[in-house]
């Protein structure tokens, strides 16, 4: 197996702080990036995402534990070293981090300069296409949208050529709209250059939409981390299970909703809600379960989307009641997922 892009061994950081306790940003992380990948670290405010997203370029060290960049330990590096690791590792922010005084071209070609690059116009110009800016090139900051103010950012961190690429919140100032194409570009990026990208988000559709891998993290602790498919299917931290409301999946109808209990005494249907990953998706589970064992399932409400690569399925369907154990079971059987919603007459 490829060695991870970047891993976390037992990571902690504490802030001391005078005449109190130290505040733990982080505690005891491991985690593993995967090379090419692109991985998302989810958390609330405060979680410790910056923390240990600026541990990979040596924005910030260790208190205890490993920090390793294609097998250099970060935390230990200095002077020289810490350059040529920054050098691999670019970073896009939230608020983008543009020089006002500076065009579209030549906020690009500051890190080339900087690391004193000639013959930098040709690299800037291929640089701008890349990211679709060519007819912006001369434009200042000021008068670009949010989306092409991070596009001038996506390009800039990508200047020096680097390996692993952080995004530090990158859309969470943009429009969803303007979100979706910053994260098609973004996939596209990851695609062709095989970039490996670790970013950090408060929000579950940017994770659905682009991450391969998740973590979550709480209180400076990884609470649940794996590919995104597997995660979002079989979500174990309440915390997860949080962030994925509305996030995935299908809404209960609202005729199904006003009709709904928890009793089973008496009720003619369960309400029970399937999803289905991966080669599941396209297997029809639900016809087989009225051939072989003559269940009429009744199908209330459904989608299908891609996370992580793979298609995965939400179903609300309406089962009798006295079979819905038996069909469950048949379900889980052949590998789908199932959870009863509620009960109604
Ligand atoms: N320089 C510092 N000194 C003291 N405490 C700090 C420092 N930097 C961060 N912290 C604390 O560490 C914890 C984690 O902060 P961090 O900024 O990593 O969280 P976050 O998940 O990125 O939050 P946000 O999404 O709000 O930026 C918080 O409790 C924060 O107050």
């Amino acid at each position: 197996m490829q060695a991870p892009a970047i891993s976390f061994l037992d990571v902690t950081r504490r802030y001391p702080q005078k005449g109190g306790s130290d505040v733990i940003a982080l505690q005891d992380i491991t985690l593993s990036v995967p090379q090419g990948a692109v991985t998302g670290i989810i958390g609330r405010s405060g979680a410790g995402k910056s923390t240990l997203l600026r541990m990979v370029n040596g924005l910030e060290r260790p208190s205890a534990g490993q920090v390793m960049v294609n097998g250099r330990d970060v935390g230990a590096a200095s002077g020289s070293e810490l350059r040529a690791i920054r050098r691999e590792v670019g970073m896009i922010f939230q608020h983008f981090n543009l020089l006002a005084s500076r065009t579209v071209a030549e906020n690009i070609a500051l890190p080339l300069e900087i690391a004193g690059e000639r013959n930098i116009a040709p690299r800037v110009a291929e640089l701008i296409e890349r990211v679709g800016l060519t007819a912006q090139t001369n434009r200042y900051p000021a008068e670009l949208s949010g989306g092409q103010k991070q596009r001038v950012g996506i390009a800039r961190a990508l200047a020096t050529g680097p390996k692993v690429l952080l995004s530090d919140e990158a859309t969470s100032a943009l429009d969803p709209d303007t979100t979706r194409q910053v994260l098609d570009l973004l996939a596209r990026i990851n695609r062709d250059l095989g970039l490996t990208i670790l970013l950090i988000t408060h929000e579950m559709a940017v994770v659905r939409d682009i991450c391969s891998h998740v973590a979550v993290i709480e209180g400076g602790q990884i609470v649940e981390a794996g590919e995104t498919y597997a995660v979002f299917s079989r979500p174990a931290h309440p915390t997860t299970r949080s962030f994925l409301k509305g996030v995935t999946g299908v809404t209960m109808p609202q005729f199904v909703a006003e009709r709904l209990r928890d009793t089973p005494e008496g009720a003619s249907e369960a309400v029970v809600q399937i999803t289905f990953t991966g080669t599941h998706a396209t297997d029809p589970m639900l016809a087989r379960l009225t051939a072989e064992r003559g269940v009429s399932v009744n199908i209330l409400a459904g989608a299908i989307e891609e996370i992580g690569d793979q298609p995965f399925g939400s179903l609300i369907v309406g089962i009798p009641a006295e079979r819905a154990e038996e069909s469950r079971r048949f379900l889980e059987e052949h590998g789908l997922l199932t959870e009863v919603l509620g009960y109604v007459d």
